[in-house]
């Protein structure tokens, strides 16, 4: 019913759990003076001595009561905020700070809307086992013990039946816990499953449209949907059910001591104050217990939600060494390396290469070859590669992520520009960035006349730069590239999906800057390789021939018919547009 890990959690924030404690405890601490007033009183009608001198302290005492519990009740909500807000901000942070260190390659381990929903949700439904039920916990073990102290003065019999029913009411929760478990369990993996399911819909609504697939889709949702609410009932179900067995216990254990009260009443063995005053405090015993029980089930939910947050939060971490890179000039060398995403396929088999400062050296192969997977071991995002990859002298998983995103960029086909502005985007490359900088990078990328066109700098950007073509989005990235200003660049594909226009720009900016850089160039097109200073031709995972453009067509491999069968194929296309 308590868990240690979430309880650590707390840190500084257990004082506010000290506070609830306190200030419920003291509100029952007035309630019972007002009790002993009020059946004080009820007695000295009944027995007509001279109660008419006692009315105006039991008003003043009723009503200072009342004040304490109001001020009391207040003081409760304030520690109970503060208890739940500190630890959702803690855990939120924790969850941030886990996803920076699990580095690019989060998305192995983990799916993006899980960490969504597990941030937001997730730790939302801890706030009411850090604010209420926490707290709720100890005072029901407390206002028990309390009233047992003060009932046994007046009945030890009393005392002890309704101290002995109140753990009736943690064994009814024990056992709904043991069928809770499984059944939140299911519910959250439905309920992850649905977010992920919605979220991949979403981002892939225009392909289902074109597709005319939403229907399917949508069919899909609904199913998984009328899933969710299934569980949902069930969970519900099961709550509402072990609240009326709890009902029952603690109003029958308030019944069975009352009972007990009027048959010693009966039997003179207490007086008519005794009596009033058990009448009036037995539910009292069980209360707390039972606001515990409510709790409980929401306790309950964010105690499963936690499990896949620790679980998250325990996801190993890629072991990096904390050398930095201190030369100017970047070696890299790849030695027997060898990679596998899982045990089932083998992806880069035995691949050597040794790339100069300042080379530019190209990669290609037919699709899958494993082009991609070389580039995302360099940017340390593949970190489990066997052989060898050093940069300069010292191997790649000795250095800090930090030193090689410091040294390396990788433009790929797809990056991701930012709803916001230019400028903003821009700055992600160099927060230094001056405005002069800014402008001199998107003229190389020849997008300064549009972008002035526009409003500048300030230009407004939708997300993902849905408002630019895409050869204008793929040049604005590569300008936020250029301010980076590392001495080594992967390109990967930079130029498929652009216009030829485009193309020849970007590709023009390659060159230019692999007068002072070192580029790696992954390309489909081999007519943009043809200046490599060297060149690897992949495939499946080996590299099966290496050097000059010309050098490989006097080869007459694999590389020198895949660059004919790509020169005829866009001979072909021209004679036709010229036909046409
Ligand atoms: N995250 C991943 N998990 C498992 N397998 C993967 C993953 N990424 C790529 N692969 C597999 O690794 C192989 C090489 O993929 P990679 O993307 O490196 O090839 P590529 O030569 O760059 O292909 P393309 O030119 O089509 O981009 C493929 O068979 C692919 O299915």
């Amino acid at each position: 019913m308590i868990k240690m890990r979430l309880i650590r959690l707390l840190k500084g924030s257990g004082k506010y759990i000290l506070y609830q404690v306190l200030w419920q405890w003291i509100s029952l601490i007035m309630q019972i003076i007002i009790a002993i007033n009020i059946t004080g009183l009820i007695q000295e009608v009944f027995l007509d001595t001279a109660f008419e001198y006692h009315i105006p302290r039991v008003v003043i005492v009723v009503i200072v009561g009342a004040l304490i519990r109001a001020v009391c009740d207040k003081l409760y909500s304030k520690a109970s905020f503060h208890a739940g807000a500190n630890v959702k901000r803690i855990l939120r942070n924790r969850i941030y700070e886990k996803v920076l260190r699990l580095g690019p390659a989060y998305r192995e381990q983990v799916h993006t809307s899980e960490i969504v929903q597990m941030a937001g949700e997730g730790v939302e439904q801890l706030e009411v086992y850090f604010s209420r039920y926490l707290s709720q916990f100890f005072y029901s073990l407390l206002a028990p013990l309390t009233l047992f102290i003060v009932v046994m003065r007046i009945s030890m019999k009393s005392a002890v039946i309704l101290l002995v029913a109140v753990p009736l009411i943690p064994i009814v929760i024990m056992l709904v816990m043991i069928v809770a478990k499984k059944l939140l369990s299911h519910y959250f993996d439905i309920y992850y499953g649905l977010g992920d399911s919605f979220l991949e819909k979403l981002q892939g609504m225009t392909t289902l449209k074109i597709y005319q697939a939403d229907k399917a889709a949508a069919d899909d949702m609904d199913r998984e949907s009328e899933q969710f609410r299934k569980i949902t009932m069930k969970v519900l179900m099961m709550q509402l059910n072990s609240t009326s067995v709890m009902d029952i216990v603690a109003y029958g254990g308030a019944a069975v001591g009352i009972i007990s009260a009027l048959s010693q009443f009966y039997k003179a063995e207490v007086s008519l104050f005794g009596m009033l005053m058990i009448l009036f405090l037995a539910a009292e015993f069980f209360l707390p217990m039972r606001i515990l029980g409510s709790f409980f089930h929401i306790g309950m939910n964010g105690m499963k939600a936690s499990d896949r947050i620790f679980a998250f939060l325990d996801l190993p971490e890629q072991q990096r060494g904390s050398k930095e890179i201190s030369d100017k000039e970047i070696k890299i060398s790849l030695e027997n390396l060898s990679f596998s995403y899982d045990s089932s396929k083998t992806i880069l088999n035995g691949i050597d290469m040794t790339i100069a400062p300042k080379s530019f050296v190209s990669i290609v192969g037919v699709s899958g070859s494993g082009k991609s997977t070389i580039a995302g071991i360099l940017m340390g995002r593949n970190p489990k590669y066997k052989g060898s990859l050093k940069i300069n002298n010292d191997e790649h998983s000795e250095l800090t992520s930090k030193t090689i995103l410091s040294h390396f960029t990788l433009v790929g086909h797809r990056s991701w520009i930012f709803a916001g502005t230019v400028r903003e985007n821009l700055l992600m490359g160099n927060p230094n960035a001056t405005e002069k900088e800014m402008n001199e990078a998107l003229e190389k990328v020849n997008l300064l006349a549009f972008i002035n066109s526009q409003d500048g700098l300030d230009t407004k950007l939708t997300s993902n730069a849905s408002n630019l073509s895409g050869g204008q989005k793929q040049r604005l990235s590569l300008a936020r590239a250029l301010l980076h200003n590392t001495p080594v660049y992967i390109f990967d594909e930079a130029t498929s999906n652009v216009d030829a226009g485009s193309e020849e720009i970007i590709m023009n900016v390659i060159h230019e800057l692999s007068k002072t850089k070192t580029i790696i160039l992954i390309s489909h097109r081999l007519a943009n390789v043809v200046n490599s200073d060297e060149i690897f031709m992949l495939k499946n995972g080996s590299i099966v021939e290496s050097g000059l453009h010309f050098e490989l067509m006097n080869n007459k491999g694999a590389y020198e018919k895949l660059f004919t069968e790509q020169m005829n194929l866009e001979n072909f296309s021209k004679r036709k547009e010229v036909a046409q």
